[in-house]
This record gives C-alpha cells, structure tokens and sequence, in this order.
C-alpha cells in the first residue's frame, strides 16, 4: 500500500473494467504509473532495457534506480531487456510508453510490425519533449512510423503529476487528450480514480505542446532562482512563458485553451516553482554556476527542457514567433556560452510591449499533420 501521512484519509478505489497494460520504460514516471495502475486492479506489465532492474524487480519488488524508497505491488511483472514478441503484444489492450521523446520514433518503429492497424491496442503517451532530429510532436512522430490509423486514435497523457507524489496517491488531475474523443474516453476509463482524476479533451497537439514547453520554461525560472532573484521575477517568468507558450501553440494551431489546462498552466506552475523538477534543478544548478555538461552527467534523470530547447527554438524560428525566454535559455545552454546573468538582463532590458498578443497567422503545421492524417482541420484550428 502507499505511505500516507497517518493525518490523511487516503481515496478508496473505484472499480472498472480490467485491463491488461504494457508499460515502456521503469524509470520515475513509467514505474510510478505502472504502481497506480495495479493498484486501479489492472494486470501490469512493465518494460525496461535495463536488465538487471528487470530481474531485481521482480525479485524483491522495488526499483533499483528510481522511487528506490517505494514497495511495489506485487501484481506488476518486469520485463526485458528485450521488447516483448508480437504475440504477447496481440494479447495486450493498452501501451503506455513512458521512456523520454527521444526514444520513442525507435521503439515505435520496433513495435510497428505487432500492431495491427485495424485493431491496435490503446496507445497513451506521456512524454513531454520535441524530437531534436525533426523537431517534431509526438503525434507527428507516430502519423510517420505507425501511420494515420494508429496516430488517429494515440492519446496524451499530461498535467502537473510529480511521480513520487502519485506513488503517495496525493490527489492529482491531468489532461488527456486525443483526436478521437471515443479514446480520450477509453484512455481516461483505464486511469481514473479517486487519487488521480482524469479530464479528456480533443487537442491533442495542445496538449503536447504544453507539456514539453513548460520544461523549457522551468529551467527559465530555475535560473532566476539559482542566481537569487525572488518571488517577483519568479511570478513574472511563470506568466510570461503563459504568454510564450500560447502564442507558439496557436500558431502551431493549438486551441489557445488548452494552455489554460491542467496540461498547460497547471504543470507549467507546478514545475516552475519546485525543486522536485529536474528542468526547475538543471537552471537552478545553471544559476548557481555549474556547467550544463556537469548537471546531466550527475542528475540521474532526464530533464526533457534540456534537448526540447533546440526543437522550441527551430519551431519558434520556422512560425516566426516571438519567444524572447526560449530564446534566453536556448542561448544559455547552446549559444556559445552565453551567461545566465546577461540573459536576464537581456530579457528585462527589451522594449516594452503588447501583454497579450496572439498570432494572426495559425495553424500551419496542425494543417500539414491534419492532411495527412486526412481528417478535417475546421474544429481544431484556433484562429
Ligand atoms: N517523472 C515525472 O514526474 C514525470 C515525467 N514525465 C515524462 O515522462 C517521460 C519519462 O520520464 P521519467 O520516467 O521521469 O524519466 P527517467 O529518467 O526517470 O526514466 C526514463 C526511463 O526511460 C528509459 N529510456 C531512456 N531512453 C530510452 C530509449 N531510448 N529507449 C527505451 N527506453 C529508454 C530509461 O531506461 C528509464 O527506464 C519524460 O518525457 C518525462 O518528461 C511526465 C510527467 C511526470
Ligand atoms: O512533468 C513533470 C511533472 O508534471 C515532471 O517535471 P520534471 O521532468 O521537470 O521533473
């Protein structure tokens, strides 16, 4: 059972229909989801490359690397290193990949020939990143490898949701999202509970985008923290990457909306102010002085901010938008070594403007998608 504080009355679980569910990737998040949805009931199977974590997981029930302090239930099986066979894949209803963005074009393009167009399993995505090598969305990734049936139905997984604090089952809501509002619903049956609301939604490029934006922005305030600056500048970047973060998704051709969500402010504020995330502890260390290279060696983690500050900052170049703090940490972290303290500077020394302005122009790459996934763009588009 989860440790809760002997203080707090902890939700009791709502039945549902069983599932049996293959999670990619043990790490924080992957483990933490995989320990709900057992404890949801559902039959859990859960996939590492790491081998030796499969083996001691299974042994002993608990993570070699990640939530080390938590006991897992005993009905989640490990396995790997290798990708299960197609015919166990046949023989499961839902795939949660849970591995960083950079990792899922190859791990789709493995799993492509198990699944069956015309009746795949639920796929549910929860990583929040830009690929780096296309500066593409998950969503676009998946349309490419699986093609347009299977990208038609994925769905997205967001919100503000701290792993360690799930596994507590400290009450959490997020956004799922999907271009099938039929699998929105699907997807949200196999996670609600009580501890863990689920809201669904239809942008799912919104929601994407939210998610992986508001890493980039967490290493923003991260930074400012780390070189002492207060409450003020803090509440200020939170408010202005709002604003960044909308404008670049309208015009990707997201509903403006969707960053008022769970997806969007909820997480963005959540991992802007808190040292549990490691986009927040990669610019705080920033500020403090130590190198990007020294941070990642020793963070134990992925921070997705990190890479999707080069995938932002393409896609803010390509739509021609203005996005002066994904500017700032993109030049922090790959522009010829430019210092955290003159980027603030930089950043408060611009002239001033519109608080809220949206781009006339939207839509372009959400068409592009919509094309080929050969779906009408009317409804979706912001503007
Ligand atoms: N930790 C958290 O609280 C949350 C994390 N996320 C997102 O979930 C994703 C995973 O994050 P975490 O589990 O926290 O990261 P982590 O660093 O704790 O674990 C990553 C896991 O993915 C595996 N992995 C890494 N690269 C891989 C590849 N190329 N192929 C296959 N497996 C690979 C690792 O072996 C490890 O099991 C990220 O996109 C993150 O932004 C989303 C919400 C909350
Ligand atoms: O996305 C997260 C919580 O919602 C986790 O944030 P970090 O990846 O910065 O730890």
């Amino acid at each position: 059972m989860p440790s809760h504080s002997p203080y707090l009355t902890p939700l009791s679980r709502t039945p549902g229909p069983r599932s049996r569910v293959l999670v990619l990737g043990a790490g924080n998040f992957g483990s933490c989801l995989a320990d709900h949805l057992a404890d949801s009931e559902h039959d859990v199977f859960m996939w590492s490359r790491e081998g030796d974590l499969v083996e001691h997981f299974n042994k002993h029930h608990r993570n070699l690397r990640y939530l080390k302090d938590h006991e897992f239930p005993k009905r989640i099986q490990a396995i790997g290193p290798e990708l299960p066979s197609s015919t166990f894949i046949k023989g499961i209803d839902v795939v949660l990949f849970a591995i960083p963005t950079e990792g899922v074009r190859v791990t789709l393009d493995k799993l492509r020939p198990s699944l069956d167009a015309n009746n795949p399993p639920l796929l549910i995505f929860v990583n929040k990143g830009i690929e780096t090598s296309t500066n593409q969305l998950t969503l676009e990734i998946i349309a490419d490898t699986c093609g347009k049936d299977i990208a038609r139905v994925a769905a997205f997984l967001s919100g503000p949701s701290f792993a360690k604090e799930i596994v507590k089952r400290q009450p959490t809501m997020v956004s799922i999202a999907s271009l099938s509002d039929e699998h929105a619903e699907k997807a949200t049956a196999v996670f609600h509970q009580p501890w863990f609301r689920c809201y669904t939604g239809n942008d799912p490029i919104g929601v994407e985008l939210a998610g992986a934006l508001k890493n980039v922005y967490a290493i923003a305030t991260g930074i400012a923290d780390g070189l002492g600056y207060e409450n003020n500048t803090r509440a200020s970047l939170i408010t202005r990457g709002l604003a960044e973060m909308t404008r670049v998704g309208t015009a990707y051709g997201a509903n403006p909306l969707t960053f008022l969500s769970l997806a969007g402010v909820g997480d963005l504020f959540l991992t802007c102010s808190s040292s549990s995330s490691r986009n927040y502890t990669v610019g705080h260390r920033l500020g403090k002085g130590e190198t990007l290279e020294e941070i990642i060696r020793t963070l134990g983690s992925v921070a997705e901010g990190v890479t999707t500050a080069k995938g932002l900052h393409a896609i803010v170049a390509e739509l021609g938008v203005e996005a002066p703090i994904a500017t700032s940490v993109y030049d922090v972290l790959y522009g010829a070594g430019k210092n955290v303290d003159t980027a603030v500077r930089e950043l408060m020394e611009m002239p001033p403007s519109k608080e809220l302005d949206l781009p006339e122009q939207a839509g372009t790459p959400l068409r592009r998608l919509m094309k080929k996934l050969g779906l009408p763009v009317d409804r979706r588009l912001s503007a």
